[in-house]
């Protein structure tokens, strides 16, 4: 199959400076733009036209948390017993969180929707939708297969469900997606032996697998006691890709490097707190996976302007931009590039830059990443010259 990344429906398409309506592959007709409501006044609707139509990776955005208004009404509507509003207007309230407690507890009644094959195939090809109509061409999808395991989704069906939708997301939509297991660290030690036994058991483990992680709270779940699953998961060639320093202190994120051998950090936002740690990021090229709209909706950090991106590129750590859980925050991957943009003070090549730190730290092989990277090249210099 010819690669995703080559796709000329995006290449040899003609760029205007005009705003284009951001519709990818994944556009139905009829369908509004996804991002109109998204628009901030202070960034050039150029630099918002420009982002619409940049190709993009995305390395931290949660399965389950990136169910649409629309998604979650359709599996609403199937189990109408479930406390999730169907209504997508009154979604938006039901995903205003008052601290990260909250915002797992309603993370879990939208878990609670997921409850057979079907809905798991239907989350994930139309996830994949949403992204394709934001120019993804690549994501790496977290998936807690512990959280459908333990509701009485069979396994085998499970993984089948994913894989299924992920075929036909490359084929239809030309995005690529690959998996990151995480353990639900709330849920104990059993939730990890469980994540790693899927993860790694031959017979299961899912063939776009490449990662392994580790998310829910983080106060009170000690990083280090999870080693012996992540060196099981490394040994069984996944990359080690765990959330520090979210909702802790800095002191987490040397644990997740130290005992959980981290090629990523998920968010890293207390790293900003330790000079001597962000030297060290810096130093080694370990990424900092940046979601920052969800650090304010989730309160762990006040405003975006308090956001530490800015320390972060000062100090010359490998900053990449995601959208982490995007309909639950009421954000998408375009909207935090247009946030990074905002707070960095970026033009086009330094948004171009910024994609391709994505490209960069992710677990594409080298010859896809060239091409991912020569795609956003060839884009920028297109639009550029217009
Ligand atoms: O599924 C269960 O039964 C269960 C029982 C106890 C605890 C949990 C969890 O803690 C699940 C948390 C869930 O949250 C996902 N997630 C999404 N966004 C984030 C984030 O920004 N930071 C951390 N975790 C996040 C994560 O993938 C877990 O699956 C579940
Ligand atoms: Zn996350």
């Amino acid at each position: 199959m010819r690669p995703a990344y080559d796709d000329p429906r995006t290449t040899d398409q003609p760029i205007t400076r005009a705003p284009p309506p951001p519709r990818g592959p994944g556009h139905r007709p009829g369908e509004e733009p996804l991002t109109e409501h998204l628009v901030d006044p202070d960034v050039p609707r150029d630099l918002h036209a420009f982002i619409a139509g940049l190709p993009k990776a995305e390395l931290h955005v949660h399965h389950v948390g990136s169910a649409s208004p629309r998604i979650v009404s359709e599996l609403a509507a199937r189990h109408p017993d479930s406390k999730v509003p169907s209504d997508p207007e009154a979604l938006a309230d039901y995903f205003t969180f008052t601290d990260f407690a909250h915002f797992i507890d309603v993370y879990l009644s939208v878990v609670d929707l997921i409850r057979t094959p079907e809905d798991v195939r239907l989350l994930t090809y139309e996830v994949a939708r949403d992204m394709a109509r934001q120019q993804v061409r690549y994501a790496e999808l977290t998936i807690t297969p512990f959280s459908s395991t333990r509701r009485g989704i069979d396994e085998g069906a499970f993984m089948d469900a994913i894989e299924d939708a992920r075929q036909a997301a490359e084929a239809e939509f030309g995005t690529v997606l690959r998996w990151c297991f995480d353990i639900p660290g709330e849920a104990g030690l059993e939730s990890a032996e469980e994540t790693v036994r899927l993860a790694t058991d031959d017979r299961l483990r899912p063939e776009g697998l490449v990662s392994f992680g580790l998310g829910g709270p983080e106060i009170g779940v000690a990083r280090p006691q999870f080693k012996p699953y992540f060196d099981r998961a490394i040994a069984a060639g996944l990359h080690s890709v765990p959330h520090a320093g979210e909702t802790t202190g800095p002191q987490t994120v040397w644990d997740a490097l130290t005992d959980l051998r981290a090629e990523r950090i998920g968010h890293g936002t207390s790293s900003a707190r330790d000079p001597e740690l962000l030297a060290h990021l810096a130093e080694r090229r370990i990424p900092l996976e940046v979601c920052p709209t969800s650090n304010i909706a989730t309160r762990a950090v006040r405003t975006l302007d308090e956001h530490p991106i800015k320390e972060f590129a000062r100090a010359g750590v490998l900053v990449t931009i995601n959208s982490d859980d995007p309909p639950m925050f009421g954000t998408d991957l375009n909207n935090e590039y247009a946030v990074a943009a905002r707070l960095l003070g970026l033009d086009e090549r330094g948004l171009a830059d910024l994609a391709k730190n994505g490209v960069e730290a992710s677990f594409l092989d080298a010859p896809g990443k060239a091409r991912l990277a020569d795609e956003i090249d060839t884009y920028t210099a297109r639009w550029l010259a217009s």
